[in-house]
């Protein structure tokens, strides 16, 4: 499986001698450190980094997939990078600049986890561009701790690193920081917890959704292999298929066309969980960038009405976008804070609400390395009382008899079974809800994703499938 490469458009590359890390771009490699000094000094979204830099550096189709590779790579095994970094730095990967480290890191990474790339092709270009950007003695040490790696590699593989205690081992071998790694073991045990963590550093594939009302799934196939694509229906959902290695998927006819929408299946079944009908009122609390909102209308046949309602203004006209792309008539997009959705809609006014929450985001580590490093235990704690607002802000919007479907996309039982606990205990007037459509209950139970203790909660992980981790809990407002 290989990660989406992202073409470099426009612009450009620099170079010419650069000092102090300044950003230079002429090669993959070069575009890659510039995007991984980028992503950690400004804190910014790798997959925004990424687009941004390649469209400066004007790299080819395959170098531009090259840097991809080696950023969401490098990010995604750092903290392994930096245990094997550690030993032939002689002052520490701790005291490096910058900019060095992280040339480090990315020549290490490709010395250590790419085959294709030849060693001399590595350590000349991190040497050369050591001397570009800094000095000799800078090169100097460059070449020496990568020729160092280089000579130990045999030493130096993930499954070789055991400690006395599993999840610090776990946390190492497969680059996670230990608390979650901890919290995990805690909640899914250490097997289950080894085999998420190896999931997440894989590369994500693409997902496609179907627009029923526009096309059929056979269709949709037929276009992609035309495109030399390889796709293949997804087991866990009738609309979606996955594919493989396909470059810039918002570039084919289909796509411009509204044939289909770019989502992982995991959020795909969210919708199927609404099971929303023909001419129903349905409110999608959180909805930017419409992913759930406009498969809700599809299912919904184009007829009744989704308000798809974000909190930032600026995402209505992205929502929009999704929807008039998909010639959608029966979504509204609107702006609130969904805290305060109640002085808008009046009480009992929705056959169906779906909260899909702000949360941590760790079932898409895949696309988004980062998270792992920058989102913290704090972080969760805030989160989870935000999470907890919003589900007792917006419940009341559900008519007695009514569907409310809380959904993620991590797996954390404080962001996801706690909170549906917690909800019950304060809201008698709901109950968890099992009663998913039966073909969906089909699947799921032939997929070994649920079995006869299953109470309306799925927890997805990253491992089923190579799909994002998701949890989405079912209820029904009491008549
Ligand atoms: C998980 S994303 C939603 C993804 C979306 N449902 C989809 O499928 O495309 C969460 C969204 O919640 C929005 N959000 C955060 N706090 C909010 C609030 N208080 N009210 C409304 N929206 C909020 C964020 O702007 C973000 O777009």
């Amino acid at each position: 499986m290989s990660r989406q490469p992202r073409p470099g458009r426009g612009g450009g590359g620099q170079r010419g001698k650069q000092r102090s890390g300044k950003a230079a771009l002429g090669t993959a490699r070069e575009a890659a450190l510039t995007i991984l000094v980028r992503v950690e000094t400004s804190g910014a979204y790798s997959n925004l980094q990424i687009n941004k830099t390649l469209q400066e550096a004007g790299l080819s189709r395959s170098d531009a997939a090259l840097a991809t590779e080696l950023v969401y790579g490098t990010i995604s095994r750092q903290a392994t990078l930096d245990y094997w970094l550690d030993r032939f730095v002689a002052k520490g990967v701790g005291k490096l600049q910058g900019w060095v480290h992280q040339l480090l890191r990315l020549s290490a990474y490709q010395l250590l986890y790419l085959d294709r790339i030849p060693t001399h092709a590595a350590v000349n270009e991190a040497v050369e561009i050591a001397k570009r950007r800094g000095h000799g003695g800078i090169a100097g040490m460059v070449n020496g701790v990568l020729r160092s790696i280089d000579r130990n590699r045999a030493d130096l593989k993930p499954e070789l690193i055991s400690l006395p205690d599993i999840a610090q081992t776990i946390a190492l071998r497969h680059s996670y920081p230990l608390w979650l790694v901890e919290k995990w073991s805690a909640q899914f045990g250490i097997e289950a917890t080894e085999a998420m963590c190896a999931s997440g550093n894989e590369a994500p594939h693409a997902g496609i959704r179907v627009n029923p009302l526009a096309a059929t799934l056979e269709e949709v196939l037929a276009e992609l292999k035309e495109a030399g694509l390889e796709g293949e229906a997804s087991p866990l959902t009738p609309s979606g298929i996955a594919v493989r290695g396909g470059g810039n998927l918002t570039e084919l006819a289909g796509y411009a066309g509204g044939r289909w929408s770019l989502q992982d299946e995991s959020s795909m079944l969210v919708a199927e969980v609404v099971a929303p009908e023909s001419g129903m009122k349905v409110l999608d609390c959180c909805a930017a960038p419409g992913g759930k909102s406009s498969h809700l209308a599809e299912l919904m046949g184009g007829k009744g009405k989704v308000w798809a309602n974000d909190l930032h203004a600026h995402k209505r006209k992205i929502i929009a976008g999704q929807t008039e792309r998909l010639k959608l008539r029966n979504v509204e997009a609107t702006t609130g804070d969904a805290l305060k959705l109640s002085e808008i809609f009046a009480p009992a006014s929705m056959d169906a609400v779906l909260l899909d929450a702000p949360c941590s985001g760790f079932g898409v580590i895949r696309r988004k390395p980062e998270i792992k490093w920058t989102k913290t235990a704090g972080d969760v704690a805030d989160i989870s009382a935000i999470q907890r607002s919003l589900l007792d802000a917006v419940c009341d919007l559900v008519k007695p008899g009514g569907t409310f479907v809380y959904s993620t996309c991590t797996m954390l039982r404080e962001e996801n079974e706690d909170q549906i606990q917690r909800f019950l205990s304060d809201h008698p007037h709901f109950e968890l809800d099992a009663n998913w459509p039966k073909p969906l209950l089909e699947r799921l139970t032939a997929a070994g994703l649920i079995d006869e203790t299953f109470d309306g909660q799925l927890q997805l992980l990253p491992q089923h499938f190579g799909s994002d981790g998701f949890f989405i809990a079912r209820m029904k407002r009491r008549v």
